[in-house]
């Protein structure tokens, strides 16, 4: 039995602690491990027998020799740090090593908080399991232990990861394994998450956030779109998505703005949502009527957290955001609709297309990272200069009507085909007549045709595009 757990405390020497250590450092010669006994068999004897400042100074000595001859350096990861405040560290440990290494336990707890998406498997306690990073090998062990410092709130156990390691590789894991877990912890976190679309609303004190799960199914690859167009903008997001140490290096906030334009129906708000889950982050829907003025506009975009995007549906009937230009009496009526906008100097009660320019701003100052800011508009002509320049809106990205290549997406998505004997008719059609991809759609999987076959469903988008000719000619 005894043998049993000396093999396996050789194995893994995260185990131990200090008095434990005794008994292993593998790297020592025979007659030091000899020499240790001897010394913690003397320990033990004297230990009742001597006075309180014998014991510790000899409890100091025997520490500082066994420190000096074990060839391991440990370094404990606790879930609460001083004050009781939750150690960051230790989750992103958790959720590194239940993807990395947590199969290696005998034991596992599998673990789903409301805001998983999946359950994920961490190791259980006094198990033990083993991760190598560039060569090194080490050793983690789950454990827990009474907190240094109890409060009222909280005076559970403590839980803590012990991480064992060869001297040697000291620096290499201060300076390089633990930002790794760090970086790798958060990915694995973000990836699980429940992703949450907010709302502002207003309630009694004032706006908020409020939210509800996302769960929108538009991904890139049923997006509807010119391919040259899809490609650009998916290599533009994986140059954002990886260029953290890029925006650093330049000294430019790590922000994106969009800007997509386009007639009603091209896609605007799918593209939005195929955006979101291809970063998956969350997202800000952000109603600018909502909101009261310049101050309250500033605060809700300071409020929202790194890893989303941030949404301005129709920036030009939110607001009436014509810059300078002097609203003629005609315009007056339309102009009522939306909430009144004072250029030249910022009045309490609005916001003010320099109010949103600031915010703007703003946020692309705050310290938190990784937005994406995207505006949407049927018309593009009528937004101010400064709203949409680049380093602003950085790519403007135009959302049109159905081409030939964005049908053959639906016909793949929701037909399962790749080609018909009607594609080429469909094709000449598409080069005569301006349909949106929302028509193109509803042609296809109109509530008659539900359970119709791939014949009468392109049957009647012909029908479809052939009207929409006629009204063109008309
Ligand atoms: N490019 C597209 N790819 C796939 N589906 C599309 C596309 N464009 C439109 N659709 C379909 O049409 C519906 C309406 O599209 P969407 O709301 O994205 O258009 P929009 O450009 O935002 O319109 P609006 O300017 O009126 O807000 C979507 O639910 C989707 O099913
Ligand atoms: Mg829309």
């Amino acid at each position: 039995m005894k043998t049993g757990k000396k093999n396996r405390l050789q194995k893994n020497p995260s185990r131990l602690n200090i008095m434990d250590s005794l008994l292993i450092p593998a790297g020592l010669s025979s007659a030091l491990r000899k020499n240790l006994k001897i010394l913690y068999f003397v320990w033990a004897m004297l230990r009742s027998s001597i006075s309180v400042e014998l014991k510790n100074m000899f409890t100091a000595l025997l520490r500082r020799t066994i420190m000096f001859f074990n060839p391991y350096h440990v370094i404990e990861i606790h879930e609460r740090s001083e004050h009781m405040v939750r150690n960051k560290l230790y989750s992103l440990a958790k959720a590194y090593l239940s993807n990395t290494c947590s199969h290696g336990a005998h034991k596992q707890h599998a673990e789903m908080t409301s805001l998983s998406v999946l359950p994920f498997l961490t190791i259980a306690e006094e198990e033990e399991v083993v991760n190598t990073f560039q060569g090194a090998k080490l050793w983690w062990y789950a454990s827990s232990c009474k907190p240094k410092y109890i409060t009222k709130k909280y005076n559970g156990e403590e839980r803590f990861y012990r991480l064992t390691f060869l001297k040697k590789y000291r620096k290499l894991v201060e300076q390089e394994y633990l930002t790794h877990i760090f970086h790798e912890g958060r990915r694995i976190l973000a990836r699980n998450r429940q992703r949450r679309l907010f709302t502002n609303i207003r309630g009694g004190t004032g706006y908020t956030w409020t939210c509800v799960d996302f769960q929108h199914p538009a991904t890139f690859d049923t997006l509807a779109l010119d391919p040259v167009t899809k490609r650009d903008v998916i290599e533009d997001l994986m140059s954002f998505r990886e260029g953290k140490e890029y925006y650093k290096k330049i000294g430019k906030a790590w922000k994106r703005g969009y800007l997509l334009y386009g007639p009603p129906g091209t896609g605007k708000s799918t593209m939005i949502a195929a955006i979101a889950n291809f970063l998956e982050y969350d997202v800000y829907d952000l109603e600018l009527t909502a909101i009261k003025n310049n101050m309250e506009l500033k605060k809700i975009f300071l409020e929202t957290s790194s890893k989303s995007v941030i949404v301005i549906e129709d920036i030009d009937c939110s607001l009436n955001l014509t810059g300078k230009r002097v609203i003629k009496k005609k315009d007056k009526d339309e102009a009522k609709a939306a909430p009144t906008v004072t250029e030249g100097y910022d009045n309490v009660n609005t916001v003010t297309l320099s109010g949103l320019l600031n915010s703007i701003d703003g946020l692309w100052s705050a310290c938190e990272d990784e937005k994406i800011i995207i505006f949407t508009t049927n018309h593009v002509d009528k937004l101010d200069p400064a709203l949409i320049r680049r380093g602003r809106m950085d790519l403007h990205i135009e959302m049109s009507y159905c081409t030939f290549e964005a049908f053959k997406v639906f016909a793949r998505n929701y037909l399962g085909i790749e080609t018909h004997d009607l594609f080429s008719t469909i094709e000449g059609l598409f080069l005569e007549v301006n349909v949106s991809p929302a028509d193109v759609a509803e042609g296809l999987m109109s509530r008659s045709l539900r359970n119709a076959d791939v014949d009468a469903c392109l049957a009647n988008l012909v029908e479809v595009l052939n009207l929409a000719k006629e009204e063109m000619s008309k």
